[in-house]
């Protein structure tokens, strides 16, 4: 089977030779241009409403660090904002760098920042996961920067704690208790279009809602998600690092921001 990453042989220029749609109308990232962004008013705020005791386990799936939730049920749901109804909380993950100046997918007026941090929800009206993301409207992910400064971000201490114990890939490690809205910053402004999975298979099934104000992490704080590693455990070390799409053709996508 095809193993994408993120290298010159297997990374995002290759992805569309076992999956076609990568080179679609509506793919992800994409760079945000506020002069090209349409400000509505019409647009209702988003809310959260997470249960803590739906978080289940951290992994290292050798492309990211996940946080997976039980979503057997409407336990952890995001609604409002540009959403038809509630959609479930499923995992967090995020995307860095290799350095402090480049990492996030998304790129707002020329910004890198130095990692995003994705919340993947999906619509329960359809049966499961694997049947929404084959919707236009059957996930919505609301992605989070990351900037580096002095201050390190408290909320972030858990998940780096648990870092230890998923060095490798496949390491995976109970994660419970855990209140994920805790990582939002502050302002609940965002930008919202449509497009896709920023991994394969690239399907082109998400609502994104883009926070326009970063949470500040600390360069320790960058550095310990960087000693994760993509290889497993017996094989040579391979630094998780630069796990990012570059953006992708806007096309004839509109981006509003529920802000002006
Ligand atoms: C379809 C792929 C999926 C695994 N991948 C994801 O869930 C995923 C989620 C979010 C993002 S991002 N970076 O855009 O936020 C990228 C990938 C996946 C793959 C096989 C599956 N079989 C059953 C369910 C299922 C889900
Ligand atoms: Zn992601």
């Amino acid at each position: 089977s095809c193993q994408w990453g993120y290298d010159s042989d297997n990374g995002p220029e290759h992805w569309h030779k076992y999956y076609p749609i990568a080179k679609g109308e509506n793919q992800s990232p994409i760079e945000i241009n506020s002069k090209e962004v349409q400000h509505d008013p019409s647009l209702p705020p988003w809310f959260v409403g997470y249960d803590p005791g739906a978080a289940k386990t951290i992994l290292n799936n050798g492309r990211t660090c996940r946080v997976v939730f039980d979503d057997t049920f409407d336990r952890s749901v995001l609604r409002g904002g540009p959403l038809p109804g509630t959609f479930r909380l499923r995992q967090f993950h995020f995307h860095w760098g290799s350095s402090d100046d480049h990492g996030s997918e998304h790129i707002v007026d020329g910004v890198k920042y130095a990692a995003e941090l994705h919340m993947v929800h999906w619509n329960p009206k359809y049966s499961n996961f694997a049947e929404a993301l084959k919707q236009a409207d059957g996930v919505a992910v609301v992605g989070v920067f990351l900037k580096v400064g002095k201050t390190p971000k408290p909320e972030m201490k858990r998940i780096l704690e648990e870092i230890d114990n998923i060095k490798t890939k496949g390491k995976e490690a109970p994660f419970s208790n855990f209140d994920p809205s805790i990582l939002f910053p502050k302002s609940r402004d965002y930008w919202t279009y449509h497009g896709s999975f920023t991994t394969p298979p690239c399907e082109e099934c998400i609502t994104w809602i883009l926070l326009r104000e970063p949470i500040e992490v600390s360069p320790d704080q960058m550095a310990k998600l960087r000693s994760l590693s993509i290889n497993a455990e017996t094989e040579p070390v391979c630094p998780m690092v630069d796990n990012w799409r570059p953006p992708q053709p806007r096309h004839f996508r509109m981006v509003r921001a529920s802000f002006q």
